[in-house]
């Protein structure tokens, strides 16, 4: 972890609420040197980008630079200074009745580096381990988690409370309310178990990375000892640098620098065993009430229909075993073709994994290290399908890496801040036919519902919508990163916001804007035959041959009027132009 510098904490907080939510503070100048606000701030609010009941208006492009040029403390860095700064009082805390792991999104026994050391202090000292889940219903919402999420999340508690009480752990959850509240909660329960020892894994996002940073300190004052540790990405975060020191901000040198780090510190993919049992009286010695505790229900905004949930349950069972099993399944069949598939939407060529990622019933490590013994022990060459595969696992460390150390990224801004200058269109209409998959371009409308029906949706496509969301349609991508994100089971803060800096070209991607995706040609190259559109957009079901791909002007007009399916909403020649003109004005 890098070392904190003697710097300036920033004034807005992203985790605590805003200061008031008065319009007139937005474009005010800032107290110090850094304009606090960008002069769309408002516009933000009203279009449902920035949830002002959570953050603070959005803020300046300065205040971004500041944060790359050092000039405000990044959140890893307020994480590492609640370290310093507490060190004396760490080191002399000694174990005492239990220990105890917090669970987060790291929904797993095996391969989890937090809960295996929670384990070892509670084996050395005899003393029993204790598992907590917190539900935060102000959380799920600020974080725009999605009822498909959630429900996955919940289900999963349910096998996790399961297999750690075969081991004779119990999982304690509860739901909080006010957020806010966690770390005091925390504390207080720790007291109550007479635990001094508390271990979590760290997650990147700039809430909960200053929530750490709290909790350190608060738990250090009541003479417990808190452990975040690195875990969710298979390299750690701030562990590659450039050759002049820097991180990288480009995926290929960065990928070449990660497997370089993995061929030279091999022991990053050994996967770390599950937590050994309790002790055998600890049934008896632990308060009852800690094993019959039940898994807290979803929050009335999070729920699904009762069809919904069995639907999802069938598409993404729950458990590690289920994970597991599914990662083998691909290693052993699709993988192996995975680089000549992987790109056609009716092929089923990907893993399918990315719920199970996301919510940490499986390991980044364990899929990396179980595809490298796949792949005759290489992490490239031998097999294209799983070389390819390995380096796609990897854009997932990647996105995290970019996150921790431009954490604006997490604050409602993109990575080029100037492209928060394009003149967005903040069209509500226009939105909703793009989120309803009626946009009359037959790929984008088969993606949209194949997210709103599995709750999930195919890379190639998350590419082709967002793109066309933020070009052709020229809506702010932030309000796409939000929907998807409102709706994936799969939905992941860094690989999210990474995707849209993508599709709208305002991301690390080194393409510069002027790469604007056709639907069209990418409906021809990648669903040759129309299945997937078929299978998706029913109106379309009896259009024959290539016509699949753009009904309107390829004489299959009247199938499609006949059925209802809408026009094009926009040309796509025209949009593109406009999209052009917009971007470089923004530059300028
Ligand atoms: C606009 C947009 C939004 C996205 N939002 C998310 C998101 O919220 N959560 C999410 O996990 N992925 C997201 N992705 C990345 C990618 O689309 C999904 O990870 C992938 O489609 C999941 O399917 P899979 O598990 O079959 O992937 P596979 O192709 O089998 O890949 C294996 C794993 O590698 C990781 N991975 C693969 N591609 C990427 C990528 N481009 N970026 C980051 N990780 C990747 C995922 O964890 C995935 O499960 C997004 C991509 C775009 C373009």
């Amino acid at each position: 972890m890098p070392r904190a510098r003697k710097r300036r904490a920033p004034e807005e907080s992203h985790d605590e609420p805003p200061p008031g939510n008065d319009s007139q503070t937005v474009n005010q100048p800032s107290v110090g040197e850094v304009p606090r606000f960008h002069p769309s701030a408002q516009q933000l609010e009203e279009f449902g980008i920035v949830l002002r009941d959570f953050y603070p208006p959005e803020m300046s492009n300065e205040r971004c630079h500041a944060y790359t040029n050092g000039t405000l403390l990044r959140p890893i860095e307020e994480l590492q200074q609640a370290y310093e700064e507490t060190q004396d009082e760490r080191r002399s805390v000694e174990p005492h009745r239990a220990v105890v792991h917090w669970f987060k999104s790291d929904l797993r026994l095996e391969d989890n580096r937090a809960l295996q050391l929670a384990s070892q202090v509670a084996q050395e000292h005899k003393i029993p381990l204790i598992c907590l889940y917190i539900l935060s219903p102000e959380d799920l919402t600020a974080h725009l988690c999605s009822p498909a999420r959630v429900d996955f999340t919940l289900r999963n508690l349910r096998v996790l409370k399961e297999v750690l009480g075969e081991r004779d752990i119990p999982l304690y959850m509860e739901t909080q309310d006010k957020r806010q509240a966690i770390p005091g909660r925390i504390v207080e329960l720790c007291q109550q178990w007479g635990a001094n020892h508390i271990f979590a894994n760290l997650e990147y996002e700039v809430d909960e990375l200053r929530r750490e940073a709290r909790l350190i300190r608060r738990c250090a004052r009541q003479g417990i000892k808190f452990e975040a540790v690195h875990d969710t990405c298979v390299v750690t975060p701030g562990a590659l640098a450039s050759q002049q020191g820097n991180q990288y901000a480009v995926y290929t040198p960065w990928y070449r620098a990660w497997c370089t780090f993995l061929r030279q510190n091999p022991e990053n993919l050994e996967v770390i065993d599950a937590p050994a049992s309790n002790p055998a009286g600890a049934r008896k010695q632990l308060a009852a009430d800690l094993f019959a505790s039940e898994v807290p229900p979803a929050p009335s905004n999070k729920t699904l229909s009762d069809e919904e949930k069995k639907r999802f349950r069938t598409l993404y069972p729950e458990g590690e075993e289920s994970a597991l099993e599914r990662l083998q399944k691909f290693l052993d069949s699709a993988g192996r073709q995975y680089a000549d598939n992987r790109n056609y939407m009716e092929k089923q060529a990907t893993s399918v994994l990315s719920p199970y990622l996301a919510a940490g019933v499986l390991s980044a490590r364990t899929a990396v290290s179980r595809a490298q013994a796949a792949n005759r022990h290489q992490l490239t060459g031998a097999n294209a399908g799983l070389s390819t595969w390995i380096s796609e696992v990897a854009w997932r460390d990647f996105y995290r890496h970019v996150l921790v150390h431009w954490p604006f990224i997490c604050m409602n801004k993109c990575f080029k801040p100037e492209f928060t200058n394009v003149e967005w269109e903040y069209d509500e209409e226009t939105f909703c036919a793009w989120s309803e998959g009626r946009t009359g371009y037959p790929l984008v409308d088969a993606a949209m519902r194949q997210l709103r029906h599995c709750a999930w949706m195919h890379n190639r496509p998350r590419m082709v919508v967002s793109s066309f969301l933020a070009k052709d349609l020229l809506i702010d991508w932030r309000r796409g990163e939000r929907f998807f994100m409102e709706h994936l089971v799969d939905g992941d803060f860094a690989s999210n916001h990474g995707g849209w800096g993508f599709g709208s070209s305002t991301g690390v991607d080194p393409q510069p804007y002027f790469r604007i995706f056709n639907p069209v040609l990418q409906s021809e190259r990648f669903d040759r035959d129309g299945e997937y559109i078929r299978r998706w957009v029913p109106e379309l079901r009896d259009v024959k041959g290539a016509a699949i791909h753009d009904p309107y002007h390829r004489g299959a007009e009247a199938i499609a009027a006949k059925q209802g399916y809408p026009r094009p909403i926009v040309d796509h020649s025209a949009s593109r132009g406009r999209a052009l003109a917009r971007y470089k004005r923004a530059l300028q």
